[in-house]
């Protein structure tokens, strides 16, 4: 498969499968490096399965698919820590160790890919809450934050390793509005920046508000807002 120049994700007539069963057929789309894009779709439609397929927690058994360089396809389990060095990962729930500071949390994942040199480490730590706008949190406990501060955290731990895309699954899901509202507005910071985004989301307002191209799961397809009439005011 040829990888388009700008391309962070290319798939091609890919089946999304859990287990035996496929979700999604005849996937087909690209996401460029400047690209923010809403994924979206009633609940069970396929966006976390085909997010998983996306960072290999599961497996793709049909199709093409290459994202930030790795070919799904192929890859070996060893090669996947190296898949998730380049991609930021959010998820609804914030998955901190609730027993370690903030700056352990961030040390951890810089130790699981690789970082080594104590000073870098710290440097960038700095930065990255610098990003979310937490530089006082280091030596912080998760339970002393709050939901969406929470949610920063975990947004500052997927850029640590600069990725070019960030895969967010409704990433304000459990959020208020207000506190959601600025959690949006640091992932367009963050796509302003460069970094491309996929955010899988069950937020009409974000929709009505913002708009993005949209993937939408309906029916066992992937149906894509640059080439189809795509409809969000419908309940899903
Ligand atoms: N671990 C699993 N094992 C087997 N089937 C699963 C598993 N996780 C999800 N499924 C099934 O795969 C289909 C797609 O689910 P998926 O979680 O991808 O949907 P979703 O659009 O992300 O839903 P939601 O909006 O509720 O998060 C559903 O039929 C679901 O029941």
């Amino acid at each position: 498969m040829e990888f388009g120049k700008d391309a962070v994700i290319e798939v091609k007539d890919a089946c999304i499968f859990q287990g035996l069963d496929a979700v999604l057929q005849n996937v087909n789309f690209s996401i460029e490096k400047d690209e923010f894009v809403f994924l979206i779709g009633r609940t069970g439609s396929g966006k976390s399965s085909l997010l998983k397929t996306l960072y290999a927690d599961l497996s793709l058994k049909m199709g093409q698919a290459e994202i930030v360089g790795f070919q799904l396809s192929k890859i070996k389990k060893s090669e996947v820590p190296y898949l998730r060095r380049k991609l930021g990962i959010v998820f609804q729930d914030f998955q901190l160790f609730p027993d370690r500071s903030i700056a352990e949390n961030l040390f951890f994942v810089m130790k699981a890919t690789g970082w080594k040199d104590k000073e870098k480490m710290k440097n960038r730590m700095i930065e990255v809450l610098l990003k979310v706008g937490l530089a006082d949190a280091a030596t912080k406990m998760p339970h002393q934050l709050s939901g969406g501060e929470q949610q920063r955290v975990v947004i500052a731990r997927a850029l640590i390793n600069q990725p070019s895309i960030v895969l967010a699954d409704e990433p304000t899901g459990n959020l208020d509005p207000d506190v959601a509202d600025g959690i949006f507005k640091l992932f367009q910071e963050i796509n302003n920046e460069g970094t491309a985004i996929l955010m899988a989301t069950h937020n009409h307002d974000l929709l009505r508000k913002y708009p993005y191209r949209v993937l939408k799961c309906e029916k066992g397809k992937l149906l894509d807002s640059k080439t189809s009439d795509i409809t969000i005011n419908t309940s899903y």
